[in-house]
C-alpha cells in the first residue's frame, strides 16, 4: 500500500494525517502549540514551534507506522493564512510570526488606502485592506522595527516556512500568496505596483508555484529526525481554506463549506477570476489550478468557545462543555453573544470591536452561556452567507468542518440558522485532508483533485433545517444584528482602558 501526508499547520495545533491510496485516513497526530498575546490585538507564534511540534508528530507517526517509510510517497501542507515571518540573508527568523488574527496594524491598513487607492487595491488583489493581512504587517514592522526591517531578506506565510525547514527551498504558492494583498490575484503574480507604492521591495515577494508542483524532497537532517524517507516528494500545499475547498469537495461553482477552527469561514467555489462583491468579501486563488473561492471569516469562531472553555471550564474537554446545550432553548432564554473576542473581519471590518453577552439574567446558567456562545458564532457565519444570497448564489447544501463539525447539536444549529442542509465528512480534518490530496494528485495517484475527491471523500450524514427551528432564528438574527451598531461607539470608548 502506498500513503501520503497531509499537514494542517493550524492557529492551536498541527495536525498530521496518514492516508492510503483508498483515501482511508490511517493515523492522526496532533500537537498544539500556544498564541503569544501581549497586548490587546496581538496574536504572535514562534516559528520554531511550528517545526518542532510538526516534527514531533511525524516521528510519532513514524514510529507507530507499521510499513516501510519508503512507501510514504508525498507530503504536503495546508497552513494558516497570512502570518508573516521574516528571514535575514541566512535564513533566520528575524522576529516572531505576526498571525492572521493580530489586529495592530489599523493605521497601516488607512495607509494602504490613501497611497493605493481603494479602488485600485480592489482590482488587482481584489480584496481590502484588513489589518489581518500581510502587507499591512510587513508595514508596521518597517515602520516601528526598522532595524529588523532592514535585515529582512524574504518574507513568508506560516506553512511555506515550515516546508522550506524540511526542503531547503523558498517558496510560496498562489493560494497563500493571495492573502497577502501582495498578489495579482487574476493574472496570479506579485504586483510590482502594490510593492513600488507601498515601498516594499520587490525582492522580499517568494517565488511563486501552484499547490499540487513538487518542490524536492525531504532533507538529510530532516529526514534523520523524524524518521522519513529522504526520498519522499514534497508538495507546495495551499492556504487552510483552500485545502479545507479540496478536502470538501467543493471543487465546482455552486458548492459551499463551513470551517469552524479558531476562526470560522463561509467559502463558495468561483470559476472565475472577475466576479465583484464589491470587497465584501474575500476573493482569493483555489488551490486547483486557475479557480477562485470567495469567502467571509469570522475571526473568533472556534477561538470564542476555546476562550470560554479555558475561562469557565479550564479542566474539562468541549465534550463535557457542550453537553446538556440541547436541552436549553433557542435563544438560550435571551441571552445573545456577539463573537468580537479580537475584533471582526466579515461582515464588520472593525478591530475596536469586541464581544457582548446581551440579557445576562439570575436564571441563566453556564450552560445557556455556552449556548448563546454557539449560536453567536453562528450567526456571525450567517452574515456571509447573507451577502452570498443577497449576490444571487443559491446555497442549499454546506459541507461543514473544523472543531465545530465534531458536535451533533452543533451541526443541527448551522442547518437551522443558515436554512440549509449541512452535511457531515467521515473526517472533519478538510484542510489535512485537502493536503494529502495535494500530495496524491502529485504524486500521479489520480488525473484531476476531483478524481481524487471522488476516492478521498466521504458524505456521512446530513443534517436538515426543521422549519420551526429555522423561523425562531430568523427572528432571534434580526436582533443579533442590532447588537454591533448599538455596541460600536461603546467599545470605542472601552479601547483606552484596554492593556
Ligand atoms: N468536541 C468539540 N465540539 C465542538 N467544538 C469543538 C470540539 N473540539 C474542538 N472544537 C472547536 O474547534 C476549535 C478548533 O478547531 P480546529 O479545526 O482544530 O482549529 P485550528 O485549525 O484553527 O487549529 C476549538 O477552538 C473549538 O472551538
Ligand atoms: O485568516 C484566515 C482566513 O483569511 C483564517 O482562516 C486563518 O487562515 C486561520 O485559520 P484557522 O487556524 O482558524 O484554521
Amino acid at each position: 500500500m502506498k500513503y501520503v501526508i497531509g499537514i494542517d499547520l493550524g492557529t492551536s495545533a498541527v495536525k498530521v494525517l496518514l492516508m492510503n491510496q483508498n483515501g482511508e485516513v490511517c493515523m492522526e497526530i496532533s500537537k498544539s502549540y500556544p498564541l503569544i498575546q501581549e497586548k490587546s490585538g496581538y496574536s504572535e507564534q514562534n516559528p520554531s514551534h511550528w517545526v518542532e511540534k510538526t516534527k514531533e508528530a511525524l516521528s510519532e507517526l513514524v514510529k507507530k507506522f507499521d510499513d516501510n517509510v519508503d512507501n510514504i510517497e508525498g507530503i504536503s501542507f495546508s497552513g494558516q493564512m497570512h502570518g508573516l515571518v521574516l528571514l535575514d540573508e541566512n535564513c533566520e527568523v528575524l522576529r516572531p510570526a505576526i498571525l492572521w488574527n493580530d489586529t495592530r496594524t489599523t493605521k497601516q491598513c488607512e495607509e494602504i488606502y490613501e497611497i493605493v487607492g481603494k479602488e485600485k487595491l480592489l482590482s488587482i488583489t481584489r480584496n481590502p485592506a484588513l489589518e489581518g493581512f500581510t502587507l499591512p504587517k510587513l508595514l508596521w514592522v518597517k515602520e516601528h522595527e526598522s532595524d529588523i526591517f532592514k535585515k529582512a531578506s524574504v518574507f513568508m506565510l506560516p506553512k511555506d516556512y515550515l516546508r522550506f525547514q524540511m526542503t531547503g527551498n523558498i517558496h510560496s504558492e498562489y493560494s497563500d500568496a493571495a492573502g497577502t494583498l501582495l498578489l495579482n490575484v487574476s493574472e496570479k503574480k506579485w504586483s510590482k505596483e502594490i510593492c513600488e507604492l507601498t515601498g516594499i521591495d520587490y525582492s522580499l515577494c517568494p517565488p511563486l508555484i501552484e499547490s499540487h508542483d513538487c518542490v524536492g524532497t525531504i532533507k538529510t537532517s530532516f529526514a534523520m529526525e523524524t524518521g522519513l524517507s529522504k526520498e519522499t516528494k514534497v508538495f507546495a500545499g495551499g492556504a487552510d481554506n483552500a485545502c479545507g475547498a479540496i478536502g470538501s469537495g467543493i471543487l465546482s461553482e455552486g458548492k459551499t463549506l463551513c470551517s469552524i477552527g479558531t476562526s470560522g469561514v463561509i467559502l463558495s467555489y468561483e470559476e472565475n477570476k472577475d466576479r465583484d462583491f464589491q470587497g465584501k468579501v474575500h476573493y482569493f486563488n483555489h488551490g486547483k489550478e486557475n479557480a477562485f473561492y470567495t469567502m467571509g471569516v469570522t475571526l473568533a469562531a472556534g477561538y470564542s468557545l476555546s476562550w470560554f472553555k479555558d475561562v469557565f471550564a479550564e479542566n474539562e474537554t468541549f465534550e463535557d462543555l457542550l453537553a446538556g446545550v440541547d436541552e436549553i432553548p433557542i435563544g438560550a432564554n435571551g441571552l445573545i453573544f456577539t463573537p468580537y473576542l479580537v475584533g471582526e473581519r466579515t461582515p464588520h471590518a472593525d478591530s475596536v470591536i469586541r464581544g457582548s453577552f446581551i440579557g445576562m439574567d439570575g436564571a441563566h446558567t453556564r450552560k445557556h452561556f455556552v449556548r448563546s456562545v454557539l449560536e453567536g458564532i453562528t450567526f456571525s457565519l450567517y452574515e456571509t452567507i447573507h451577502i452570498f444570497r443577497e449576490n444571487g448564489k443559491t446555497i442549499e447544501k454546506i459541507v461543514s468542518i473544523g472543531g465545530g463539525a465534531k458536535n451533533e447539536e452543533w451541526l443541527q444549529m448551522q442547518a437551522d440558522i443558515f436554512n440549509a442542509n449541512i452535511v457531515k465528512l467521515s473526517s472533519e480534518q478538510g484542510p489535512g485532508v485537502g493536503a494529502a490530496m495535494l500530495a496524491a494528485v502529485g504524486s500521479g495517484w489520480f488525473e484531476s483533485l476531483q478524481e481524487c475527491a471522488d476516492v478521498f471523500i466521504e458524505e456521512v450524514k446530513t443534517y436538515e433545517p426543521i422549519k420551526e427551528n429555522a423561523e425562531k432564528y430568523k427572528k432571534l438574527f434580526a436582533i443579533y444584528k442590532q447588537v454591533y451598531e448599538q455596541t460600536t461607539e461603546l467599545n470605542e470608548s472601552l479601547q483606552a482602558f484596554r492593556k
